[in-house]
């Protein structure tokens, strides 16, 4: 029945239209909305794609109002609207699978939502200066927090001279994830690993660094410029700041790649609270520690430090596990002391609110 149900939407199904959203649609069919994906957001105005095509959109005013703005569809929801003629309003969002996150740039402990319903993000360094290893585990903490699957691509390996040294040193990170070495202007290289890892209906976000070559790859993949690239400057390798907006787009063999304007950070926000920071090698050890809460730094006993001392856990693996935890535990105290001085604030106002009522009669 569900599968007759979702056969009547070919054109969704491209998009990724699947049984967790048809089950969340259903409840909202009576009331004449349609499902539609978010392919990109500019402004106000929102490109949709429905049953029947492209559709730009608005938020309605009951959405807006009744949400916060990390609430509102992202690029990649499924939401619901209701047409006018040429446009529609938005009117809700369904459910999503996922979310991709990270602190918001700037000082404050701000998360941001950058994007929904991904199956898996396509980290992206180059093989020039931007190469980094700590801010690559950055990203593969907060895409994996997010319960999204990552593939790390070695881009630019055209610029190095033994390019298989990196790929091997991200390896030893021990994250169990594929790791690509390509180079964006060589089609065969390209075509080798998106055959293996693009998957139709399924959708791939690219993030990294402004000219790591993210756009390169997807015109690449497209046949086509979706936007003018930028001129590389001789002195540091790197492309001017080009892509400006998240745009989901079909692939010719079927799957959907959001690109992302390049990023200068990507902090972590500590998605699962309770869950740390996960690491493979780390997560496979600290059973064997002396103590079930062990923060793996001072108490006796603990399997990880002698696993570093004993050399069988590399050092730098250990050493980006503690930064990447107290960058996390700085997120999570700063957001709890944001938490706890709002609510100071909505305390007071109603007080002041209360003794100004009180005091008219
Ligand atoms: N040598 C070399 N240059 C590349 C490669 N891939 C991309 N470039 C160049 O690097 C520059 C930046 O590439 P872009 O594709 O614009 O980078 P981007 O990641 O999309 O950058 P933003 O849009 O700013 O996020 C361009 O001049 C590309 O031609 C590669 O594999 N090898
Ligand atoms: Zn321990």
């Amino acid at each position: 029945m569900q599968d007759n149900i979702c056969y009547t939407m070919p054109t969704l199904q491209l998009y990724g239209w699947n049984e967790h959203f048809m089950h969340h649609f259903e409840t909202n069919i009576s009331q004449h909305l349609e499902p539609a994906r978010v392919l990109s957001i500019q402004g106000f105005k929102h490109l949709l794609i429905t049953e029947t095509g492209a559709l730009e959109g608005q938020l309605s005013g009951a959405l807006i109002n009744s949400r916060e703005p990390e609430a509102y569809p992202k690029t990649g929801d499924w939401v619901l609207v209701k047409r006018y003629e040429e446009e529609c309003i938005i009117i809700d969002t369904l459910p999503r699978i996922n979310e991709l996150s990270r602190k918001a740039p700037g000082t404050q402990s701000t998360r941001q939502v950058l994007a929904a319903n991904i199956d898996t993000a396509l980290i992206v360094q180059g093989l020039d200066h931007n190469y980094n290893l700590m801010r690559l585990q950055r990203y593969l903490q907060q895409v994996i927090q997010c319960n999204i699957q990552p593939v790390v691509i070695l881009n630019k390996s055209d610029l190095v001279p033994d390019p298989e040294t990196y790929r091997q040193a991200v390896m030893e990170l021990g994250y169990n994830c594929p790791v690509v070495l390509t180079s964006a202007l060589d089609q065969a290289q390209q075509a080798a690993w998106t055959s293996q890892y693009l998957l139709p209906r399924h959708t791939y976000i690219l993030l990294g660094s402004s000219g790591v070559g993210k756009s390169t790859m997807l015109n690449s993949l497209l046949g086509y410029k979706l936007q003018e690239e930028g001129a590389t400057s001789t002195a540091n390798n790197k492309g001017k700041h080009t892509t400006t907006a998240r745009h989901l787009v079909l692939l010719p063999n079927g799957s959907m790649i959001i690109d992302t304007p390049g990023m200068r950070e990507f902090g972590l926000t500590g998605e699962n609270e309770s869950a740390g920071i996960y690491h493979p090698l780390i997560d496979e050890l600290a059973p064997k520690c002396r103590f079930a809460d062990c923060t793996h730094q001072h108490e006796p006993g603990c399997a990880i430090v002698a696993a570093v001392q004993n050399g069988t856990l590399p050092e730098t693996v250990y050493r980006s596990y503690l930064k990447l935890l107290r960058e996390q535990d700085h997120f999570l105290t700063s957001k709890a002391d944001k938490r706890r001085n709002e609510k100071h604030f909505t305390k007071m106002a109603r007080q002041i609110f209360k003794h100004r009522k009180d005091s008219k009669y």
